[in-house]
């Protein structure tokens, strides 16, 4: 049976005004004043001939060249990375010294499934942190079973959906909380991403609407717009309005594993999986003046928007370089050393260095389309030790001339790409595809 938001039918029009895709001149005035901001001065982003807007150079770049370090708009860490990398939730950079992170990679190894320790944390918990943390660091042992149960807990979306919660509904919104994000990590970690997303427009909503009272209040002005709320609601909403979107159920491509037959099924149960975490989230971070950001059709959006942008995330770990380190000490300081680490190292296995992975929407590299023969590259250098989008050009690139990345393994045969490049819901028509098009 197909599953009704009854927000979606209150909020018809606002909803259908939050959706509307901004107009040339919007767009314009919106990335012109984020490049200005950012300092990205080599680019533009501007409406392509054929599929939406793209970026395009504004200055000549020879190859290798800089061309973009984006800054994410919203990120997340995989839950199953977790067990391998302590990072910001913000920006992604490893936290804390390189005992901390092998000590607490052995210590939950040790453990065993991170499923195990998804238990989420009381609010005294969340509080003590940084303590318990630094007792992992001690190897204060009597503490740590406590800290088995936390350091699985998806502190950074936790805590800015945290904040979205009101002060006297505290207790019952934690276990809602919880429930909503142990949802996420048993099916889909892109809910978090768009929990983050939704308390992110809901605190910059009530910081604008702050600031407009205290304007209000300085003028001895009389609201006179009925309206004003909504149209806080818009700005705040602002950064999401200006990535390409559609529902995630509709642009899903279809898994290898289902039949053409069975597609509308599939699509449906996509459908109620996001009504389930929505009904979730609503249940913890609800706020009546927010409404719209709470219908199913606004949430599908996000999600979809979220698949048909987002980048890997990946970090590299300095734990690799701390062995990295040791391996190219000269003798004898070399062989003193290694008897110390060798058997961490042992202990740490294979995988004794692991990436931080994740996946994160950045607004402007989000705006470049993608070539199977790019101008440019998303890339991570040695010195990139944090989550920004790194992209480089691959060959010179002209003045005016669009930069496209690669948004898959380009060396791939034809029929490979154009399947990976249906979960971006298009075929591609570069130079190079036409030519390879059996
Ligand atoms: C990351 S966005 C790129 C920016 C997008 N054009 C916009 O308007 O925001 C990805 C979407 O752009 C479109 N797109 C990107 N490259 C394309 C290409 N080579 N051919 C057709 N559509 C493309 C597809 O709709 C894809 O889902």
């Amino acid at each position: 049976m197909e599953v009704v938001c009854p927000i979606d039918a209150q909020f018809a029009e606002q909803i259908a005004v939050l959706l509307e895709p901004p107009s040339s001149l919007q767009l314009q005035e919106y990335f012109d004043e984020l490049i200005t901001s950012k300092q990205c001065n080599g680019i533009q982003v501007k409406p392509t001939n054929d599929y939406g807007k793209g970026v395009y150079a504004d200055m000549e770049f020879e190859e290798e060249d800089l061309i973009l370090k984006d800054q994410m708009l919203f990120g997340v860490q995989h839950s199953s990375n977790k067990i391998d990398c302590l990072v910001c939730s913000f920006c992604f950079r490893f936290i804390g010294s390189i005992e901390l992170q092998i000590g607490r990679k052995l210590y939950l190894q040790g453990l065993g499934s991170p499923k195990d320790c998804f238990d989420l944390a009381s609010e005294d918990q969340l509080e003590n942190f940084h303590c318990l943390l630094l007792s992992i660091a001690l190897g204060d042992v009597k503490k740590l079973t406590t800290v088995a149960n936390l350091v699985h807990m998806l502190i950074g979306t936790y805590a800015i959906l945290y904040f979205v919660l009101e002060k006297g509904q505290k207790s019952l919104s934690k276990k809602a909380l919880s429930r909503f994000i142990e949802h996420a990590n048993e099916t889909n970690d892109i809910f978090l991403l768009a929990a983050k997303a939704i308390s992110s427009t809901i605190l910059k909503y009530r910081k604008l609407k702050a600031a407009h009272n205290k304007e209000k209040e300085k003028n001895h002005i009389a609201e006179v717009l009925g309206n004003h709320n909504f149209s806080l609601l818009l700005k705040a909403w602002k950064p999401l309005s200006m990535g390409y979107k559609r529902r995630w159920w509709d642009c899903i491509a279809l898994p290898d594993d289902v039949d053409a037959c069975d597609e509308a099924a599939f699509r449906m149960q996509i459908r109620q999986l996001a009504f389930e975490s929505l009904e979730l989230l609503k249940d913890a971070i609800i706020d009546e003046e927010c409404l719209p950001l709470f219908s199913l059709e606004i949430y599908g959006h996000i999600i979809g928007m979220f698949e048909l942008n987002n980048l890997d995330l990946v970090v590299a770990s300095p734990v690799e370089d701390y062995f990295l380190y040791i391996d190219d000490l000269p003798e004898p300081e070399k062989k003193e050393v290694d008897e110390i680490t060798q058997p961490f190292l042992d202990a740490l296995g294979e995988d004794y260095s692991v990436c931080c992975q994740g996946t994160a929407f950045f607004a402007l590299q989000s705006c470049m389309n993608h070539s199977c023969c790019p101008t440019a590259k998303a890339f991570k250098r040695d010195e990139d030790r944090d989550g920004q989008a790194t992209i480089l050009a691959s060959r010179p690139i002209k003045k005016g001339e669009e930069i496209t990345i690669s948004y898959i393994d380009e060396e791939l045969p034809f029929e490979e790409r154009q399947a990976l490049l249906a979960d971006y819901g298009f075929r591609c028509k570069c130079l190079k595809c036409i030519q390879e098009q059996p």
